[in-house]
């Protein structure tokens, strides 16, 4: 009996570091998946190049090329389905999506936020995170719902912060773990191992607690 691999396409605004995690542990045996194509709303975004470079198709949808965010994200919609997706997979893309697209994925659509969700949705986190004097910070990765960065939550992970921490020392390390956790997510959801029901995230038959799979 065949065994189906799972499309993924996955959309970045910038350098792809998680991007290249997803690759890597494709091209490693420890994702069980192919990378259909790559999107990128920023014409700019180093991302692209990793992709072509590993022969996967990508390409540019400039989000300024277009009037308004419901346009933007039919076109969005058309270049997955052309692509196929089983996942879209959200790896530093910088766009809010409409509830129309949302809800056209529902399930299908995950994301990796710098932040212990529900702290510090939307951006700046690292900063904040250090304005704040926590002590602690790290990553979530969640499904998306329309709520910005409200979905529920699949995995976390937590990276001490430092009293001389600058932001992007602190994203660094937040990022070491973005690199091992993606892949790890990815691999559950290839295995069919991973859903959202009822707004919940559920892996093995088990609802996930509101801070997901800890995974420290
Ligand atoms: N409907 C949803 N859309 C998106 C979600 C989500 O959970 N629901 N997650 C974000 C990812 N994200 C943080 O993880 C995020 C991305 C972008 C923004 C944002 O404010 N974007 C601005 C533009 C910012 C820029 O270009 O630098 C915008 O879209 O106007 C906040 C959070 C992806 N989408
Ligand atoms: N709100 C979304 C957001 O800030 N996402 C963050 O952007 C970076 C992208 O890095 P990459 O392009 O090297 O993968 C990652 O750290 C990711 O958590």
């Amino acid at each position: 009996m065949s065994t189906r691999v799972t499309k993924l396409c996955v959309l970045i605004s910038g350098n792809g570091s998680n991007l290249q995690a997803i690759i890597d542990a494709v091209q490693a045996g420890r994702l069980n998946a192919q990378i259909t194509g790559v999107i990128s709303n920023r014409p700019n975004a180093y991302g692209l190049e990793r992709a072509r470079e590993a022969g996967i198709e990508a390409v540019c949808l400039d989000h300024m090329e277009y009037d308004d965010r419901a346009s933007y994200d039919e076109a969005l919609k058309s270049q997955i389905n052309a692509f196929g997706a089983d996942c879209v997979v959200l790896a530093g893309f910088m766009r809010i999506l409409t509830p129309e697209f949302v809800d056209s994925f529902t399930g299908k659509l995950v994301n990796i936020h710098p932040s212990l969700l529900p702290k510090y949705k939307g951006l700046n986190t690292h900063q904040r995170a250090i304005d704040n004097g926590d002590k602690e910070h790290g990553v979530s990765v969640h499904f998306v719902t329309p709520e910005l960065d409200g979905g529920p939550v699949i995995i976390q992970s937590r990276v001490p912060v430092f009293e001389e921490d600058t932001p992007s020392d602190l994203a660094e390390r937040v990022q070491e773990q973005e690199r091992r956790i993606y892949p790890l997510v990815l691999s559950w959801f290839s295995a069919g191992r991973l859903s959202m029901r009822n707004n919940k995230a559920v892996l093995d038959e088990q609802e996930l607690p509101e801070s997901g799979y800890a995974n420290d």
